[in-house]
């Protein structure tokens, strides 16, 4: 029986999506067919890291020249081929940071630079003047909050007036342009905005930017802050994906950020439901609890028999840099990374993992409690078990085992995993393996 009692939180306060913005199926008014659910992800979607903008822009300290570059580095480093480098016209240094990549050779001729601005007049133009000389492409990413609550109260225009002042923006960046460049546009906060304002919106800017499928535009709709379940933002996406106008000439592109913890979970779906393009933070950094984590988004694909296109096999390499430029540390139980993520305490977990070792060949993978290999992404198997009070005989005989080559018998595990528990629970600490082999010397009188 469910004994829960109201509790004294005033969630009368919220209202759910639903009563704040139409949300696309009912307003259609007929029914349409929802294919996402049976959808799979075979390829990985083209990823754009925005550590250097949207994360940059939620640090304390935001990243100097030296971390923005090694940063920028590791990105090309690893693979990704679209990399948004900044927001040229907020600070000197992200506008000398652009002017570095244009006049070094740091860009490789296949990745494209990504650089975002307002719909602002002097902004565009500081912005344009950031990547004159780049010679490989560029895309100009303009933003606009269009949702009802940012358009009434922090823009203070109309539908029309806002329509009139994104267009203004575009034709702007258009004028200036070279040839190079391909152009970007973001409804900020897309999951609170009315559907067909946004159609109106992609309508007039894929015409006036003339959108094929050679230069194709991108229609970036974030989720600037999460407000629904999952199943939620893939509709959304999947009504835009269905509608559009020009849509060959359309990179359709999410950019989820994980107020609810279902950023993960948005972008996958979303990619179900025909996003083509992916912008996160490596690790999850960002605004408030962060953008999107496409280093989990990768490597859930990698876990699934997916290559994901960025290369993640050295993965501690890649969390040094992550830590040192955003000067924050990654959680012990972040996915894939954190320190924790290979490692059993339990005992029958512990056990699992030993015998699944044990007869784990060259063929898939199919070792108990871990979904990949630790050296996949270029961890050791020293840490996938660890003792405590919560550990079991198999466990400790595999850390005697891996560790120091003391193989138990059989009949001895049982025996002496209780003086092991018998020490944990009076010590009330995890033992170490020189622990473990100390005690092992102690109750048998020998080193095996
Ligand atoms: C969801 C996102 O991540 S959006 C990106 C957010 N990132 C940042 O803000 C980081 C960089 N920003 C900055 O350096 C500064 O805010 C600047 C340079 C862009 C503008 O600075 P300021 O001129 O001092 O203005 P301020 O920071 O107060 O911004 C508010 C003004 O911008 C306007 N504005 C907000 N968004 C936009 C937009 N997309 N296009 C045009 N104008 C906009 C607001 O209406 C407001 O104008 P008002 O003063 O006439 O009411
Ligand atoms: C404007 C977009 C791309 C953004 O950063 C956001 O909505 O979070």
């Amino acid at each position: 029986m469910n004994r829960q009692q109201p509790s004294p939180m005033p969630s009368h306060r919220y209202r759910d999506v639903f009563a704040k913005v139409p949300v696309p199926r009912p307003i259609q008014g007929a029914p349409v067919a929802r294919t996402w659910p049976d959808n799979r992800i075979t390829t990985a979607p083209l990823w754009v890291p925005v550590d250097l903008r949207d994360g940059n822009q939620a640090l304390a300290d935001p990243m100097d020249p030296e971390r923005k570059r090694k940063f920028f580095e590791l990105m090309v480093a690893i693979g990704y081929k679209e990399i948004e480098v900044g927001y040229p016209s907020a600070s000197t240094t992200d506008f000398d940071f652009v002017r570095l990549l244009a006049g070094s050779d740091l860009v490789p001729p296949d990745v494209t630079i990504v650089v975002f601005t307002p719909a602002r007049k002097d902004l565009i133009e500081r912005t344009v003047e950031s990547v004159a000389g780049i010679r490989g492409d560029v895309v100009i990413h303009m933003y606009t909050a269009t949702a009802p609550v940012w358009r009434d109260v922090v823009l203070r225009r109309t539908r029309d007036e806002l329509a009139a002042m994104i267009y203004a923006g575009s034709e702007h960046i258009q004028r200036l342009a070279g040839d190079n460049v391909r152009f970007q546009f973001s409804p900020e906060v897309y999951n609170l905005t009315e559907p067909d304002f946004i159609l109106e919106l992609a309508d007039h800017l894929t015409k006036q930017w003339d959108a094929t499928a050679e230069r194709p535009v991108i229609l970036n709709l974030p989720a600037t802050v999460e407000v629904a379940t999952p199943n939620v933002y893939a509709d959304q996406i999947e009504y835009m994906h269905q509608n559009l106008p020009r849509r060959d000439g359309v990179i359709l592109s999410v950019h989820p950020h994980n107020d609810r913890g279902t950023g993960v979970a948005c972008a996958e779906l979303a990619v179900l439901a025909g996003a083509q393009r992916v912008e996160g933070c490596v690790f999850g950094n960002g605004e408030r609890t962060g953008n999107v984590d496409i280093a989990t988004l990768a490597l859930n694909l990698h876990a699934q028999g997916v290559d994901p296109m960025i290369d993640f096999s050295d993965i501690d390499r890649i969390k040094d840099v992550v830590e040192y430029c955003t000067r924050m540390p990654i959680h012990p139980r972040h996915p894939y990374v954190g320190e924790l993520v290979y490692t059993a305490f339990s005992g029958t977990h512990q056990d699992a993992i030993r015998k699944g070792f044990a007869v784990q060949g060259p063929g898939f993978w199919e070792v108990p409690y871990l979904p990949i290999d630790p050296a996949d992404v270029g961890r050791g198997y020293e840490a996938v078990v660890r003792v405590n009070s919560q550990s079991g005989k198999g466990g400790i005989a595999h850390v005697l085992e891996s560790v120091y080559g003391v193989r138990l018998p059989a009949e001895q595990e049982a025996v002496f995993a209780r003086h092991v528990q018998e020490y944990t629970d009076r010590t009330g600490r995890e033992a170490s393996a020189a622990e473990l082999k100390a005690l092992y010397e102690e109750v048998y009188g020998c080193s095996n």
